[in-house]
């Protein structure tokens, strides 16, 4: 054969290998869709293809998977759920879904900064569209078109925020200003008996008299609040105090719109967009009920779609495909409201100061747990949840062992049994290999890298931990029990450490100490102070840091104001039991309080890509989660931001806690590199 016949021969084994290996991926694309997410993918042709790899949560933006998809015919829709690695095409024809899947299927796709191997497969019909609609909270409504531009422009022009009163603040998040009664955010509430001079400005008169003849109310309102949203600007979750106003409560939005989001105490989170110019009706349970709050970003992910709904003929249905993300603008919102001259007695005594409820406290305006359940709940939302979700992006900034974790593995006795509790991705699972290793950690995500990576680990929570008493020769707990949001829960953990442990053997634990300062030498944390904005070093490099606590990313937090507070009461005094937002390698100013994590999209090897990111979804609506929030990159894409909660310690504190365990010895403690660190022996 002469040279060219053989390379020909080469090039064409080598084609026939990729093409083994594109059906192969394509085929564990498939299994992971079915197995995680219930989506079966179909064996002939259809317009209908999923396509792994292509979704929001793996960083694509919809303007770039749709063009991808465009070159291949007429696409009908495209339908990507929030936070989900993959997306849904309909073609016009199944000829252009074909071309699409030839095409397409195992390429890749540059979206800003991500790079992602697009996997396609075809699906037998839309179902997966019915199973993300969510109901609007009952008895709101919204009214969209209510004023023209013109009446607009008036309303806006009618706000005088030039002078300065009583009535008017500029409170951290936003401008407010007040008529008829002004409301007191110290105690949300107002003074009845002392009505402000000026009633409610004339503009908007016509407006309620409409809302009069159109039965939005039955009353015409004494109150109104005028609140000014400066892009980035948001108002924590609240319900407007039952004894304080009637029920009916009205909000227009004006100049800009913006995403409200309801929660329901069950946990249930509705965004719903308001268009500027849209009159917004919050009556009985929704009004009663639900908290409303605007979080505070630039940016909202809006149906692609103008409308609300994706089923025009369903107008209460919040459709959750179809996202794209909407600019902020400045909104300004005319809320007006009743002043209630009787105690309230609606039907949800739980959230009514009137019959003695408590003013709701939900998952999403965290603070510091008071009780066992709030405490979970917590723990849930601002730690589990969020492991999962920033999983794969964590775990590619966890290479390093820690010299002196490692010092103490390599210390340990061959044939030793080692439990890592809280493992993480498995960075100290191999550090010694003659050690009998087993890991655990109560995000699914990162136990399934560990497992791709060979380790021998399962999902536990640290507070029950599956193995026998007295079965370990070590434990080690490296940067897992400043995640759990009570003294008791702490305690809890270290006893459950102590248990594993055979008497003799040896636990490790650190934990982030809020000393980030320690004997005048400060730790790589604030050292990296001045890093470049993505936090890496270098381009293809992750970041590696000394602690274990190395944030991947300083981005500016800028969109989230720092120590958001959130509850009505953010404004002024309140604000003690409110855990406040940390700003990246900066000292602490507090010892509870949420660390942000801008996940970024990275190019990760083959599959693992569509495999670990589909595990970070097991939360449905985390990208509406108050854990989450997005922030703008250079070059104007933007991040989901995750926020973490943390307890850092204070010096002596870890010790103090190992102390209130019986049967255990502290052996040493020290702190390193931003951590406080213990060795226990336990008797
Ligand atoms: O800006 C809005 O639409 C809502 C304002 C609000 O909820 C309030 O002032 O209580
Ligand atoms: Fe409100
Ligand atoms: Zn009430």
């Amino acid at each position: 054969m002469d040279c060219t016949v053989v390379n020909n021969v080469k090039a064409a084994a080598r084609r026939g290998k990729e093409v083994k290996k594109v059906l192969r991926k394509q085929l564990k694309a498939s299994h992971t869709l079915l197995k995680h997410e219930g989506i079966s993918t179909a064996s002939q042709p259809t317009k209908n293809l999923v396509v792994a790899n292509g979704g929001l949560g793996n960083g694509v933006s919809r303007e770039d998977l749709s063009a991808a998809m465009k070159q291949f015919g007429n696409v009908e829709s495209l339908f990507m759920p929030p936070q989900k690695p993959y997306a849904f095409v309909t073609y016009r024809s199944e000829d252009d879904a074909r071309k699409a899947h030839t095409q397409l299927n195992g390429q890749k796709l540059q979206s800003g900064e991500n790079s992602v191997t697009l996997y396609l497969s075809y699906v037998d019909s839309e179902k997966h569209k019915e199973e993300v609609l969510v109901h609007f909270p009952e008895e709101l409504a919204l009214v969209e078109d209510f004023v023209s531009p013109e009446e607009e422009i008036l309303l806006l022009a009618a706000v005088d925020w030039s002078t300065s009163n009583q009535a008017q603040k500029a409170l951290k998040h936003r401008r407010v200003k007040h008529y008829g009664f002004e409301f007191r955010y110290d105690n949300n509430n107002v003074d009845k008996d002392k009505p402000l001079p000026a009633g409610l400005p004339e503009e908007c008169l016509p407006v309620l008299h409409r809302c009069l003849q159109d039965g939005h109310i039955n009353f015409l309102p004494d109150q109104l609040t005028v609140n000014q949203y400066e892009t980035g600007q948001g108002i924590p979750p609240h319900i407007d105090t039952h004894s304080a106003f009637e029920d009916t409560i009205l909000s227009l939005s004006l100049g800009a719109k913006t995403v409200m989001e309801f929660r329901h105490p069950d946990g249930r989170v509705v965004p719903v967009v308001l268009p500027e110019r849209s009159l917004l009706v919050m009556k009985g349970e929704s009004r009663y009920l639900w908290t409303h709050g605007i979080t505070p970003r630039k940016f909202d992910l809006v149906p692609a779609c103008e409308t609300q709904s994706a089923d025009h003929s369903e107008p209460n249905l919040v459709s959750h495909g179809g996202l794209t993300l909407s600019k902020r603008g400045t909104r300004t919102s005319f809320t007006f409201r009743k002043i209630r001259h009787e105690p309230c007695c609606c039907a949800f005594p739980s959230a009514c100061d009137s019959q003695g409820g408590s003013s709701p406290c939900p998952p999403s305006q965290p603070s510091l747990p008071s009780c066992h359940a709030d405490a979970t709940r917590l723990e849930e939302e601002y730690v589990h949840r969020v492991y999962d979700a920033i999983a794969s992006h964590f775990s590619s900034t966890r290479h390093t062992p820690w010299p002196r974790v490692c010092h103490f593995l390599s210390a340990l006795q061959p044939g030793s049994v080692l439990a890592d509790v809280g493992c993480g991705n498995g960075k100290y699972l191999g550090v010694n290999p003659q050690l009998i290793t087993v890991g655990c950690d109560r995000s699914s995500s990162l136990v399934q890298i560990c497992a791709e990576r060979g380790f021998n680990a399962f999902v536990s929570d640290a507070l029950s931990v599956p193995l026998r008493t007295d079965s370990c020769d070590a434990c080690i707990s490296i940067a897992v029990i400043h995640h759990f949001s009570t003294q008791e829960r702490r305690l809890a953990a270290v006893r459950e450490l102590v248990r594993l442990l055979k008497p003799g053997g040896q636990a490790l634990i650190y934990v982030w100490a809020y000393e980030q300062e320690y004997n005048k030498q400060k730790s790589k944390y604030l050292k990296d102070h001045n890093k470049p904005q993505n936090g890496e070093k270098s381009k293809d490099k992750p970041e590696e840091g000394q602690e274990p606590h190395e944030e991947p990313s300083v981005l500016t937090t800028s969109h989230l104001d720092n120590n958001y507070t959130g509850g009505l009461k953010d404004d002024s005094k309140m604000t003690e039991s409110k855990l406040s937002v940390h700003t990246n390698r900066t000292a602490f100013n507090s010892q509870d309080l949420l660390v942000p994590w801008h996940l970024k999209g990275r190019k990760t090897r083959g599959e693992e890509e569509f495999s670990s990111s589909l595990h970070t979804t097991n939360c449905p609506d985390s990208k509406l989660s108050p854990s989450v929030d997005t922030s703008q990159v250079p070059g104007g894409s933007s991040v989901p931001v995750f926020h973490r909660y943390y307890h850092v310690f204070q010096q002596g504190e870890l010790e103090q806690l190992c102390i209130e365990v019986t049967g255990v010895e502290v052996q040493t403690s020290y702190h390193d590199q931003g951590n406080w660190c213990v060795i226990l022996q336990k008797e």
